[in-house]
């Protein structure tokens, strides 16, 4: 538990110093690191080619939205980072794909470990049948060696990171699946970053929820971009530019642009992608 704690401040620490903090010229100039290089990726689906010769920098510890019209290839890019597409038959890509020095792509990648360091949250929540302790520590029961006490104080750890803590204190031992969308959407998010990964894709994952868990989430995403990448695929605009840093706009399986959200909201390079963000298709 200290070491998993350890390690995320020191990722945080290392992204603060090097994220810009504001717009002032002099901090503009300061390059994000990048955690996720993604360079001439192209995949498939059959004969289908689904992504063409995309390149795209996800920089550490920002939240980076992908949007686009339905079919443009999102959720295809966002599920080869830690490589759900495998369990797609069909499913093949060609190209780089690296979170560090981690060849994604590459055949003797062990996806379990992968997983580990790449959390996802999906659609609609999908909490386990077990209890709200279960599923949190379910994954640090695969993957870490912790007494009793240190798996609870994981357990209160993730779910008080995921804004949940609060509300799910004093049930731990109930069924998941009694709680709202919104508070299951966060259990989910609890669940994830309880085997300490660095990087959380995140595919709609507010579409399910009403506003109001909707604006909670959104906080907790802005907010958890402090000691995590976080890469989220959304159709809401508005969602887009409240809490991304960095949008990028894709179209028909290509990268039109990508860049800091409120350049791509306000002056975006390309027609499509001012054409999209206003509403004028998609
Ligand atoms: N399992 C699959 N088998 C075959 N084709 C697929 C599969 N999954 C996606 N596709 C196709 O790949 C293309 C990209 O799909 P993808 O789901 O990545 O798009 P998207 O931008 O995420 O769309 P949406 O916003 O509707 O979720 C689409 O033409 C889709 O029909």
């Amino acid at each position: 538990m200290k070491a998993l704690n350890a390690n995320i401040s020191t990722m945080s620490e290392v992204s603060r110093s090097a994220t810009p903090q504001s717009d002032s010229p002099a901090q503009a100039e300061v390059t994000p690191e990048v955690c996720i290089r993604i360079a001439n990726f192209n995949a498939w689906y059959g004969s289908f080619q689904a992504i063409h010769n995309l390149s795209l920098d996800v920089p550490r510890n920002q939240v980076t939205a992908f949007i686009g019209p339905s079919g443009c290839g999102k959720s295809t890019l966002l599920r080869w980072i830690n490589r759900m597409n495998d369990i797609v038959p069909s499913a093949n890509s060609r190209g780089t794909l690296m979170i560090d020095e981690l060849d994604v792509l590459a055949q003797t990648t062990d996806v379990v470990n992968l997983r580990r360091r790449v959390g996802m949250v999906f659609q609609k929540p999908n909490p386990f049948p077990k209890s709200i302790y279960d599923n949190v520590a379910f994954g640090p029961k695969l993957h870490l060696y912790l007494s009793r006490a240190e798996l609870d104080e994981l357990v209160e750890w993730s779910l008080r990171k995921a804004a949940v803590w609060d509300e799910v204190k004093d049930r731990l031992h109930a069924p998941a699946l009694g709680l709202s969308g919104g508070q299951q959407q966060r259990l989910c998010i609890a669940r994830a970053i309880a085997v300490g990964p660095e990087v959380l894709l995140m595919d709609e994952p507010c579409s399910a929820l009403d506003p109001a868990s909707t604006l909670a989430i959104e906080d907790l995403i802005y907010e958890l971009r402090e000691q995590y990448t976080i890469v989220m695929v959304t159709h809401n605009m508005q969602q887009a530019s409240r809490c991304s840093d960095r949008t990028a706009f894709f179209f028909e399986g290509k990268l039109v642009e990508s860049g800091p959200t409120q350049d791509v909201f306000t002056k975006p390079q390309e027609k499509r992608t001012d054409d999209y963000v206003r509403g004028r298709f998609g």
